[in-house]
């Protein structure tokens, strides 16, 4: 198997959303054993540390519909900066959330270096409000939507360019709760969704090898950034996350796909996030988090 540099970037951001906690989950990742594991698969791994979080700016701001926009513009471009310094260096970026809000820095960082980046979005939300059509203000809520050139200009245009990736290079899988201004993007810009629907119909298996010859055959996409919100899996497994939505991805569902994407060869770059110790129980989502980067990085039984 093919041997990888990884580097751990974390990023303890919580200002995405409003539930305090999730600035631990790196450290929650960390104790999980999250660079033993790695390194158990013959890959290196070296722990970069965490991106500097700034304090938060203070409540949802009437003229943006947007909370904490200036922490979250600062730690964006702080983290797509070193994104970009790994990657450049040849390593593979691994990135520890925090929120989801995170994924507008990890993208700006990682899409600069391609042409046609893909991007596979596990999550049960599309993470793809606008500050107009937001109903909570949180930035989580809007990264997908930021990173194809939609919403307030300081998240589209981190690092100064815009867009990170086309509408139809991105495949969400897991979505069960979709806002109505985010089904009605889904639905004009033609974006792929695996809801729980079709996790169910289908079965994962066929999900994820419908979700390769998508962004391969079809995109001929040049790096595939995965993206991975805890949340995506069944609260059952993952009880530490902020904006729980029951009815998800199982356990096993979620190792057979990370699995697939190992023996595919194709993810370039990941993130997990959404990890909250706080309203976790006894670090089990930092656990799940940790064995699902195991498979990722081609743990196998046998
Ligand atoms: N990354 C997440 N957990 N996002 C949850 C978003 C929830 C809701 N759609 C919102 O915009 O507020
Ligand atoms: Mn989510
Ligand atoms: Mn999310």
């Amino acid at each position: 198997m093919n041997k990888l540099n990884i580097s751990i970037i974390g990023v303890p951001m919580d200002h995405g959303q409003n539930r305090r906690g999730v600035d631990m989950g790196p450290s929650a990742i960390r104790y999980a054993g999250v660079v033993e594991r790695i390194e158990s698969l013959g890959h290196t791994v070296t722990d970069e540390g965490d991106i500097l979080i700034g304090p938060a700016d203070g409540t949802v701001e009437y003229a943006t519909n947007m909370r904490n926009l200036k922490a979250i513009t600062d730690a964006s471009t702080a983290l797509g900066d070193k994104v970009h310094e790994v990657a450049e260096a040849g390593n593979f970026p691994l990135v520890l959330g925090g929120d989801h809000s995170i994924a507008i820095g990890t993208l700006s960082g990682i899409s600069e270096r391609h042409e046609n980046l893909g991007v596979i979005w596990y999550d049960a939300h599309a993470d793809m409000n606008t500050s107009d059509t937001s109903p909570s203000g949180n930035i989580h809520g809007m990264p997908l939507a930021a990173s194809f050139g939609l919403g307030h200009e300081q998240l589209t245009h981190i690092r100064g360019y815009s867009p990170k990736v086309k509408p139809e290079n991105i495949v969400i899988i897991g979505a069960r709760s979709v806002d109505p201004g985010e089904r009605q993007l889904i639905k004009e810009l033609g974006i792929r969704v695996y809801s729980m629907h079709e996790i169910d119909k289908m079965g994962m298996s066929a999900v994820i090898e419908d979700t390769l010859r998508y962004l391969k055959e079809e995109r001929k996409t040049d790096a595939v950034h995965l993206s991975l919100d805890l949340d995506g899996i069944d609260p059952i497994y993952t009880p530490g996350v902020g904006t729980p939505v029951p009815g998800g991805i199982s356990y096993r569902e979620s190792h057979l796909a990370m699995e697939m994407l190992h023996d595919a060869g194709i993810i370039t770059s990941a993130e997990f996030v959404e990890v909250n110790p706080i309203l976790d129980e006894k670090n089990r989502t930092a656990d799940v988090a940790v064995a699902l980067m195991g498979s990722l990085f081609g743990e196998k039984l046998l």
